[in-house]
C-alpha cells in the first residue's frame, strides 16, 4: 500500500474547521456558487461555518495535503414571502492542498490561499486527482474510521482499481473505479437516513435486480447525528442513460416505444419490490388533503418565483382540486416508498438491453422527511411521463408530441404488465402528479438552467388547459 494511503487509514487528525476556513472562506465564496451541484443558486454566499474538518493527508512541504470538509454556507433566505430564516445548507468538500497545481489539474483549481494555516498554498477540488480518490476507496476497502468519518462495506473491493471522475452534469459528484464501481459523493448533505442508501439496500435485500446494490458507503457521525456522505455501487459497464438514448432515437426519427415499455416494466418491478420491502399505507381523506395542500403550496411558491406561471395558476389549481374532490367523495389510495425523482436520466440500459434505475435521493430540494414519505406510485410514473415530454421538446428539431405520446402510452402498458394496474386508470391522480412535477421542473429550470424553462412551461400550458392528459 502506498505510504500516503496507509497514513489515511491508520491515523486521523481532526483539525479545527474554523482555522481552515480562515484560509478557505474567501476562495469558497467565489468557487462554491459556480458549481453545478450548488443548491443555493441566485443568492450570494455571505460566509461559512464549519460542521466538521478531517485531515486525511497532512499538509507538508512538497506533498499533497487532503482535507475532508463539511461546511455550512450562509445565504440570505430565498425571496419568498413568509419564508423562515434558513440555517444554511451543509456541503461536503474534498479539498486538496499543494504548493502548485500540475497543469493536468488546472481545471480543478479553487484558488490560492493568502491567510490562515494554508497561506501560500494552492487549494483545489481533490476528486479530480487520482490520489485523493484512491484514499477514499482505500478507506472503504479497509472499513476505516477517521475522525467522525465511518467507512462501511458489504462486498470485497480490490485494492488496485484506477479512479476517474465522472464529468456529467450532476447534482452530486461521482468517481468510477476501474469500471468496476462508481462512488457517488453527496454534495449537499443532511442528517438522517438517506433514501439514496436506504432504498437500494432494501431492494438488494429483496433480490431486485433492476437497481445496483450498494457495495460500500461512507457516513459522518457527528454530535449524535449521522450524515450519509457517499455510496459505492457496481458500475454498469458500457451503459447509456435513457435520456441520451431517447434523444438519439428522436434525432434519427425512430420510435422509442419498445424501450419505453421495457422502462415501464422495470419501474413496476422496482415498485413491487419496494412495496414488499417497506411499509405501505392507505391514504384517506386527511392524508390526501395534506398532499393536495402541499401541491397547492408548491404551485403558489413557484408562481412567486417564476411570474410566467401566473396565467396558468387557476388551470393548474383545478388539477389539484379534482383530486381533493375525489378524496372528499371517499376514494382512498395506496402509498408506498417510491423513487421520488424518476426521469430518463435516472435509467441506465446495459449493452445487453437490461434497464437499471439509479439515484434514489428523491427531489434534492425537498426535506429528507418528505422524501422518505410513502407516496402513490403515480408520482414516479408522472416523472417518467414528463421525461418523454422533455425529450420531445429538447431534441433540437421541432417538438415531437406524437413521439412522446407513443412513449407515454407504451410506458404505462409496460407498467401494467408487471404491476397489474395501468396508471391511466386513475387519470385524476396522474394529472395532479404530473402537474406537481411540471411545477417542480419550472422552479428547477429557473434556478439551474433558465434556457430550459420553456420545456416545462409548455407542459404547464397543456396541463392547465381543458384537454385531458
Ligand atoms: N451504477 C452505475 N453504473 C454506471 N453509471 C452510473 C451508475 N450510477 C450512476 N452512473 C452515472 O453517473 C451519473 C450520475 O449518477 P446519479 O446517481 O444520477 O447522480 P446525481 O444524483 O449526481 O445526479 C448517471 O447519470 C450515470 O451516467
Ligand atoms: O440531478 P438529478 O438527476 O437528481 O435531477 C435533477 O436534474 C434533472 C436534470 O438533470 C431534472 O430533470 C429534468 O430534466 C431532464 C432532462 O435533462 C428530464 O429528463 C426530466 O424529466 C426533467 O425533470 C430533475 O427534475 C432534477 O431533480
Amino acid at each position: 500500500m502506498p505510504e500516503a494511503m496507509s497514513h489515511a487509514v491508520t491515523r486521523s487528525v481532526t483539525t479545527t474547521g474554523a482555522g481552515l476556513l480562515t484560509s478557505l472562506d474567501p476562495l469558497l465564496r467565489e468557487w462554491l456558487p459556480r458549481q453545478r451541484w450548488f443548491a443555493g443558486k441566485g443568492r450570494p454566499v455571505t460566509g461559512f461555518s464549519p460542521v466538521a474538518a478531517t485531515e486525511l493527508l497532512p499538509v507538508a512541504d512538497g506533498k499533497l495535503g487532503l482535507y475532508h470538509l463539511l461546511v455550512r454556507a450562509h445565504q440570505p433566505s430565498a425571496n419568498l414571502a413568509g419564508a423562515p430564516p434558513h440555517p444554511g445548507d451543509c456541503y461536503q468538500l474534498l479539498i486538496g492542498v499543494r504548493e502548485a497545481l500540475p497543469p493536468r489539474l488546472a481545471h480543478a483549481l479553487i484558488g490560492h490561499a493568502h491567510e490562515g494555516p494554508l497561506a501560500g498554498r494552492t487549494v483545489y477540488e481533490a476528486l479530480y486527482d487520482p490520489r485523493p480518490a484512491e484514499v477514499i476507496l482505500e478507506a472503504l476497502r479497509t472499513r476505516a474510521r477517521i475522525g467522525g468519518l465511518r467507512f462501511e462495506r458489504r462486498e470485497e473491493i480490490r485494492p488496485d482499481l484506477v479512479p476517474r471522475v465522472v464529468t456529467a452534469e450532476q447534482s452530486n459528484s461521482s468517481v468510477v473505479y476501474g469500471d468496476t464501481f462508481i462512488l457517488k459523493l453527496l454534495r449537499r448533505v443532511v442528517p438522517g437516513v438517506n433514501p439514496d442508501l436506504e432504498l437500494p439496500l432494501a431492494l438488494a435485500r429483496e433480490g431486485c435486480s433492476r437497481v445496483p446494490a450498494p457495495a460500500a458507503w461512507m457516513t459522518a457521525e457527528l454530535a449524535e447525528e449521522s450524515y450519509v456522505l457517499g455510496v459505492l455501487q457496481p458500475f454498469v459497464q458500457g451503459a447509456s442513460d435513457g435520456w441520451e438514448l431517447a434523444l438519439r432515437e428522436l434525432a434519427k426519427g425512430e420510435d422509442f416505444s419498445a424501450e419505453a415499455r421495457a422502462l415501464g416494466r422495470a419501474t413496476a418491478e422496482v415498485h413491487t419490490a419496494l412495496a414488499r420491502a417497506l411499509p405501505t399505507v392507505t391514504l384517506g381523506h386527511t392524508q390526501l388533503e395534506s398532499m393536495v395542500a402541499g401541491m397547492i403550496e408548491r404551485l403558489e411558491e413557484a408562481a412567486q418565483l417564476v411570474p410566467a406561471l401566473g396565467p396558468y395558476v387557476p388551470g393548474l389549481h383545478s388539477a389539484f382540486e379534482a383530486l381533493a374532490d375525489l378524496a372528499a367523495e371517499g376514494h382512498t389510495w395506496t402509498a408506498q416508498r417510491i423513487h421520488g425523482d424518476l426521469h430518463l436520466g435516472q435509467c441506465l440500459r446495459s449493452p445487453s438491453g437490461e434497464w437499471w434505475l439509479i439515484d434514489f435521493e428523491g427531489e434534492p430540494a425537498k426535506p429528507l422527511a418528505e422524501r422518505r414519505m410513502a407516496q402513490p406510485v403515480a408520482r414516479d410514473v408522472a416523472g417518467m411521463l414528463r421525461s418523454f415530454d422533455y425529450a420531445a421538446h429538447s431534441a433540437g428539431g421541432p417538438p415531437a408530441p406524437e413521439w412522446a405520446k407513443a412513449c407515454r402510452a407504451a410506458y404505462c402498458t409496460g407498467y401494467a404488465e408487471v404491476n397489474g394496474t395501468d396508471p391511466r386508470t386513475d387519470p385524476v391522480l396522474l394529472r395532479a402528479c404530473e402537474t406537481d412535477k411540471a411545477v417542480y421542473e419550472v422552479v428547477y429550470e429557473a434556478r439551474h438552467r433558465p434556457d430550459w424553462l420553456p420545456v416545462p412551461l409548455s407542459a404547464v400550458r397543456r396541463l392547465a388547459g381543458p384537454a385531458p392528459v
